[in-house]
C-alpha cells in the first residue's frame, strides 16, 4: 500500500477535520501518500482529488465542518457508480480508502471493499445513531452547541413565564435529546424510541408553574416530529404560553468540543494501522471508551442502544 484516499460523506459534523488530519499524520508518519477526496462520493466518481501534506492539515483541529466539503450523493447506490468510483481510485494509484460518515456513507465503504478497495469506516455524524458504538464524531459537539442554545432559550422563557418545546436533530435517533435535555435541565425529554404521555408532560409543566417555576422546557427530538406539532397537541392539556423553536443546522457547525477533537484523533489514527495490517470492510467505534471495529456487514442488521437510563433520571426528579 502507497497511498491512501480520504473522505467525509453525508451530514457534516464537528471534529471531521481533525479525524482528516489525524489519518493525514498517521499515514505520512508510516511513509504513505494522502489524497483527500472532495465532496463525498460524488467528488470520487468526479475524480476532484487533492494531494493532502501534513502541512494542509495544520489549523484544521479546532476548524468545524470539513475542509475536504461534503456531499450527499444518492447514486453511489448503483452498482455500475460504485465501479466508476473504484476505477477513479486505481487510476489515481489509490489502494485503500478511509470514510468519515453516517450509516448511509458506510455502504459506500463497504462497496468499495467488494470491489477490491479496502475501505475503514470513521463515524462521523452528530446523530450518535450508528450500532455497536456509544460515540460518533460531532455528538458531543452538537449536544454542546444544543445546551448552549437551550441555556438562552431559557433567559426568555424565564422572562415571560413560557414553555418552550425546543427540537433537536438525529434523525430518528433520541441521542442528542436525551443527553442536551438532561444537560439542560428539561422537564420532559421527547425521543423517537420511547412512548410518552403528553397528559403527563403537560401536567408535570403545570406542576412546575404551580409550584413557582418560572418556565418550562420539553427537548423533543426531531424523530418524534415538529416541535410545532407537539406544541399544538400540548396546548390541548393545558393554557400554556407556548413556543415552539427549532435548533437545526447550527447543531452542525461550530469548532469540536475536547471529546471530538481527542476521539476523532484516536480514530483517524486507529483507522489508518487498519489499513496498514490489510483490513476493509470495517467500522470503527466505541465501546466503553476503548476503540473497537466491527465488520460493515454486522452494522446493516444491528441497531443502535442509546443510553435510555437518562430518560430515567429526568423521570424521577419529576413530581408525580
Ligand atoms: N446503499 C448505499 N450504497 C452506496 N452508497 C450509499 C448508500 N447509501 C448512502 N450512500 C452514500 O453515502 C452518502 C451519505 O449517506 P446519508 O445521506 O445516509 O448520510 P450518512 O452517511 O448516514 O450521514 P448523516 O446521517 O450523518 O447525514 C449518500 O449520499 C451516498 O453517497
Ligand atoms: O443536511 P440535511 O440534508 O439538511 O440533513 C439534515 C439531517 O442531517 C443530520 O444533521 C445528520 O444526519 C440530521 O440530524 C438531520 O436530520
Ligand atoms: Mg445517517
Amino acid at each position: 500500500m502507497k497511498r491512501i484516499g480520504i473522505l467525509t460523506s453525508g451530514g457534516d459534523a464537528p471534529g471531521m477535520n481533525a479525524a482528516i488530519r489525524a489519518v493525514t499524520k498517521t499515514a505520512i508518519h508510516h511513509g504513505l501518500e494522502v489524497m483527500g477526496i472532495r465532496y463525498g462520493f460524488a467528488g470520487l466518481v468526479a475524480g476532484d482529488f487533492v494531494p493532502l501534506t501534513a502541512e494542509d492539515v495544520d489549523h484544521t483541529i479546532n476548524q468545524g465542518g470539513t475542509f475536504l466539503y461534503s456531499a450527499r450523493y444518492p447514486e453511489f447506490a448503483q452498482e455500475n457508480v460504485q465501479k466508476k468510483g473504484a476505477e477513479q481510485l486505481r487510476k489515481h494509484g489509490i489502494d485503500a480508502v478511509i470514510v468519515i460518515g453516517g450509516d448511509g456513507s458506510y455502504h459506500g465503504a463497504l462497496a468499495l471493499t467488494r470491489l477490491g478497495i479496502n475501505s475503514v469506516g470513521l463515524p462521523g455524524t452528530i446523530d450518535n445513531d450508528i450500532p455497536y458504538t456509544e460515540y460518533t464524531i460531532g455528538y458531543d459537539s452538537a449536544c454542546r452547541t444544543a445546551m448552549d442554545a437551550i441555556d438562552k432559550i431559557r433567559d426568555t422563557a424565564s422572562s415571560h413565564h413560557r414553555v418552550f418545546i425546543v427540537n433537536v436533530m438525529g434523525r430518528e435517533c433520541g441521542d442528542i435529546a436525551m443527553r442536551v435535555g438532561v444537560a439542560s435541565g428539561a422537564d420532559a425529554i421527547v425521543v423517537p424510541e420511547r412512548d410518552y404521555d403528553i397528559k403527563k408532560i403537560a401536567k408535570t409543566l403545570k406542576q412546575g408553574f404551580a409550584d413557582g417555576k418560572d418556565h418550562g422546557l420539553v427537548v423533543l427530538a426531531e424523530g418524534v416530529m415538529s416541535a410545532d406539532d407537539f406544541r399544538k397537541e400540548l396546548l390541548k392539556y393545558g393554557d400554556f404560553d407556548a413556543r415552539a423553536n427549532v435548533l437545526g443546522h447550527m447543531q452542525r457547525g461550530g469548532s469540536p468540543t475536547v471529546a471530538d477533537r481527542v476521539n476523532a484523533t484516536k480514530m483517524g489514527n486507529y483507522a489508518v494501522n487498519l489499513l496498514l495490517d490489510g483490513k476493509g470492510g470495517l467500522a470503527v467505534g466505541m465501546e466503553n471508551g476503548k476503540l473497537n471495529t466491527h465488520d460493515i456487514l454486522d452494522l446493516f442488521d444491528g441497531k443502535h442502544e442509546g443510553d435510555y437510563s437518562l430518560l430515567d433520571v429526568n423521570e424521577e426528579m419529576t413530581k408525580d
